[in-house]
């Protein structure tokens, strides 16, 4: 393989795919002052994900938990990816589908938000995830891509990232991650 020629297509794609998140500008200023307003109240912010999307979604609660860029006070967040013992019990238990659905039916409350991150919008344990929070009456976000699969009907807002390639999906969501962080922190 040619690096150089490899990098300038991989270079490009990634810069042609940050250009078209540009009608998504109001969506995620949106989604940003629900997650300020969630934390006003006395909410939470909830995330969950495979793979790529469940470090995304422990990176995006470390920066709520500690801090983006400014010094202010811990805010509440958790990454529903993290704790090996639920994940494994649930799994083992009751199913792939339910390890994020349980840990949301046992912590998530009406004043909360759930952000849902899935490349493909489609992932069973993402989707059930979401419908639990639904239930429950919170609060539910996509950072998905391609169609936006089953979350289009299911959250609250779905911010689909205008790609089908999974890794350019997931370098927008870090981006929109940051950028909502901003927001909720101002
Ligand atoms: O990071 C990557 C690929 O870039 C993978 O780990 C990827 O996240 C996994 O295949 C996930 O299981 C994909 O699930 P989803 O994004 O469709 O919900
Ligand atoms: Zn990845």
């Amino acid at each position: 393989m040619n690096h150089i020629e490899y990098l300038k297509g991989e270079h490009a794609a990634h810069v042609a795919m940050f250009q078209a998140l540009t009608p998504l500008f109001a969506q995620i200023g949106e989604v940003g002052n629900l997650l300020r307003d969630c934390i006003q109240r006395g909410g939470k912010i909830l995330l969950c994900g495979n793979g790529g999307s469940a470090a995304d979604s422990q990176h995006i609660a470390a920066e709520i938990v500690g801090r983006f860029k400014k010094e202010r006070k811990g805010l509440p967040s958790i990454a529903l990816t993290t704790d090996t013992s639920i994940l494994t019990s649930v799994g083992n238990d009751y199913g792939y589908d339910y390890i994020f659905a349980r840990q949301v039916e046992a912590l998530c409350r009406p004043e909360d938000v759930l952000i849902g991150l899935t490349t493909s919008g489609n992932s069973a344990n993402v989707v059930r995830a979401i419908e639990t929070a639904n239930e429950i009456g919170a609060t539910t976000i996509g950072l998905t891509g391609g169609s936006g699969g089953k979350m289009n009907t299911l959250c609250t807002h779905n911010i689909v990232v205008p790609s089908g390639v999974t890794a350019r999906i997931q370098e927008a969501h870090i981006f929109i991650g940051h950028c909502l962080c901003e927001i909720l922190e101002s």
